[in-house]
């Protein structure tokens, strides 16, 4: 039976296919802002002293919770507070089909923001390195449930050649195998891409297991402060949340209490 990811996946493939088409890597490469663009480390914004370490996401609608909002739902407002208001990092999906999102939205947050922005898609093929890379990305994401090992060894390669840094997902042990040199952070997703059922216990009964050079990002289904705290002491240094600010009225609001009650914590 196809999972909700094999139909992403599928879907991206035709996407590609039709893109490359218009614009290749090499014209992406050759375009003048392409290497001019400075990046922003996630890696160092995680493991800095004071850092949240929240990676606060931008997106319109997800397959497991359908619309958040409206469609019409701006970057900017939403972005400008996460920044300004102690984001460790921005997340932006990208997928138009699945998640509403748009690469303006991925230019439109690195314009506004002086912290790290993600593109979160569903990277295949080197050619969407060199178009995140082209539109203000400074960290890809890799989901090895998409990838064989020597696919995310190569992408990680050309992403690190191309000065972005990478964020590879697992979500098992299987997947411990694709974590490589070229990989900056391990996140591990508690959202079974397959079934959508989210659980904590998937991160914590894989953190002792991922390099300890490597910060270690939770993602998905973080809904309160107290689970940052336990995931803080298993020793996670990134927590990825959109949900729980989307689903808001003012995301950027919810975004602030929410800090507002971690900082109460320390
Ligand atoms: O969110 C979904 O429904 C989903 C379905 C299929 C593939 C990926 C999906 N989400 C991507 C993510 O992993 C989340 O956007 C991210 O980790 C944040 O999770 P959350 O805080 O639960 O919104």
């Amino acid at each position: 039976m196809s999972t909700i990811l094999d139909t992403i996946v599928a879907e991206k493939r035709k996407h590609i296919e039709k893109f490359k088409a218009l614009s290749s890597i090499e014209r992406f490469q050759r375009d003048g802002f392409f290497w001019e663009i400075a990046t922003r480390s996630l890696a160092k914004s995680l493991q800095a002293e004071d850092s949240t370490g929240i990676i606060a996401e931008f997106k319109r609608k997800s397959p497991s919770k359908g619309w958040f909002k409206t469609k019409e739902l701006e970057v900017e407002p939403v972005v400008r507070s996460y920044n300004d208001l102690g984001a460790a990092g921005v997340s932006v999906l990208t997928d138009e089909e699945f998640f509403g999102g748009d690469l303006d939205d991925l230019i439109q947050a690195k314009v506004i923001s002086d912290v790290p922005i993600l593109r979160k898609d569903f990277m295949i093929d080197p050619w969407q390195i060199a178009e995140a890379r082209a539109f203000g990305a400074d960290v890809i994401l890799l989901i090895a449930a998409c990838l064989t090992p020597a696919e995310v060894k190569s992408m990680a390669g050309y992403a690190k050649s191309i000065g972005l840094e990478v964020l590879l997902e697992i979500h098992n042990d299987e997947e411990l195998e694709h974590i490589c040199d070229e990989v900056d952070m391990v996140g591990v997703n508690n959202r079974n891409l397959k079934t959508f059922e989210v659980d904590i216990n998937i991160s914590l009964g894989l953190i002792n297991k991922i390099p300890t050079n490597k910060p270690a990002v939770a993602e998905s289904g973080i809904s309160n402060v107290e689970t940052i705290v336990t995931l803080r002491q298993a020793g996670f240094k990134g927590f990825l949340i959109g949900e729980t600010f989307m689903k808001e009225e003012n995301p950027g609001k919810a975004f602030e209490e929410f800090v507002g009650e971690l900082k109460s914590k320390k």
